[in-house]
């Protein structure tokens, strides 16, 4: 047999950074409720484009508050000659230069969650850029560059949220009010009409606990086949999780963070029945040995926008594998850019067996920086992309626009807190709440 002879990479194989744009833009949100305040009427995300020598273009979405948009910057202009084959360098080069210190404020999730990697958060656009450029210069989608697609759809979960009609001042929108029980279930029966979700979550922390139970009773009547979530983003007390626990028995598929921290969420799980997720207690890799060792999450929702992108979490799901943990998916209000990625990833990730949240209905469905068409819904899924890369390509009409309105709405980090202030200056923010 003929010795294998290691050929070099010469440099016809590299694909170098030659540019990068970041593109900050915002997208209509609606009266979104939660244990922080209210979603304010624009969402704002940065759209990373990376080019390489050769004219391709590996696109990216991440959030857009001040500080992060400043460190985005920084990093975009020490990534010029990076090779989008070595992610490590990448890595590497995100870290020297945040090193030189822009700080760790606002990451974009208006304070409910915190202590992420700064360093994974800005690396995730880029990585998922380079992956999208990868796959164009191969020819394959970036389910296949992450080991493969172990399936052809990806389930999301439909998103519930109390809300008002309107912002205030602003004619209702196209989803009214949730108030109440009767609100939610009618806003649950839309979504799944629209959407054909088959699993669905409460974002909850916002009513006294009894009425948000009630909610899920309601919800479970309507819906007796649907696998139900809870999530109060932390809103209560240990005593008020187990006993919410112990009422919410064999009728949502799992709690989500019902308490702020590790030690409470300890405790909260030795005492309910149904396993505790968390996208608020274990959020970087540093946070998932303390969280094993006290046996306090049974869940981890992955988010690659603050895990560093879709290598790093696959390599999360790796981890709760071998601690076994279950995988699920943590969303924010985001673009198409996004929705591809966190497709590919889940398609990829044969452990992420929960649907994944999306707050994709929340959309306004005339807006995004993507051309229509690559992603769609049926039956609660999306079919992963098949063409190269993420399969998406920039609008770049939309993207001109929704950088305009970026530039007209004044918002520069989100401030669910500081604008629901501005509405009901009582509000008062408490954690726990009740
Ligand atoms: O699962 C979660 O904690 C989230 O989805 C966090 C989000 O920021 C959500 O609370 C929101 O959009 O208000
Ligand atoms: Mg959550």
């Amino acid at each position: 047999m003929p010795e294998a002879v290691a050929l070099p990479v010469t440099d016809s194989q590299r694909q170098r950074v030659t540019g990068v744009t970041v593109t900050p833009v915002a997208f209509k949100d609606l009266p979104l409720l939660n244990t922080v305040g209210v979603h304010e009427p624009y969402a704002l995300r940065a759209i990373v484009e990376v080019r390489t020598e050769d004219g391709l273009i590996g696109l990216g979405e991440t959030y857009a508050d001040a500080d992060h948009l400043a460190r985005l910057r920084l990093a975009a202009d020490e990534i010029i000659g990076t090779d989008v084959w070595d992610v490590n360098e990448l890595a590497r080069r995100i870290r020297v230069v945040l090193a030189g210190g822009p700080g760790t404020g606002d990451h974009g999730m208006a304070g409910m969650v915190t202590g992420t990697s700064t360093a994974d958060a800005i690396l995730s656009p880029f990585e998922v850029a380079f992956l999208d450029i990868q796959g164009q210069a191969t020819g394959l989608p970036v389910s296949t560059l992450l080991g493969g697609a172990v399936r052809d759809t990806v389930d999301y979960s439909g998103y519930l949220f109390y809300k008002w009609a309107a912002h205030p001042g602003h004619e209702p929108d196209r989803w009214g009010a949730a108030l109440d029980p009767d609100g939610i279930v009618a806003q649950a029966r839309r979504m799944v009409t629209e959407y054909g979700f088959s699993a669905l979550k409460l974002k909850g922390g916002v009513f006294p606990p009894d009425e948000e139970i009630e909610a899920i009773h309601a919800l479970r009547r309507a819906f007796p086949e649907h696998p139900l979530r809870l999530d109060p983003n932390g809103a209560w007390t240990v005593e008020t999780s187990i006993r919410v626990g112990q009422e919410l028995d064999g009728v949502v598929e799992y709690l989500e963070d019902p308490t702020p921290g590790v030690e409470g969420m300890a405790e909260v799980a030795r005492k309910v029945p149904m396993p505790l997720a968390t996208n608020m207690c274990v959020v970087s890799f540093a946070g998932i040995e303390p969280a094993v060792r006290r046996d306090a999450v049974g869940v981890v929702l992955s988010d690659h926008h603050f895990w560093g992108g879709l290598g790093r979490s696959r390599l999360l799901a790796g981890i709760c594998d071998t601690f076994g943990l279950g995988v699920s998916m943590h969303s924010n209000s985001h673009l198409g850019i996004s929705l591809a990625a966190m497709t590919h990833l889940a398609a990829a990730t044969p452990n992420l067996t929960y649907a994944c949240d999306t707050h994709w209905p929340w959309k306004d469905p005339g807006e995004d920086v993507i051309a229509p068409g690559a992603l769609t819904f049926s039956d609660g899924a999306v079919a992963v992309p098949t063409t190269p890369g993420l399969g998406v390509t920039l609008d770049r009409d939309m993207l001109g626009r929704l950088h305009e309105q970026y530039l007209e709405c004044g918002l520069r980090s989100r401030d669910d807190t500081g604008y629901m202030r501005g509405i009901d200056p009582s509000y008062e923010l408490l954690s726990p709440r009740w």
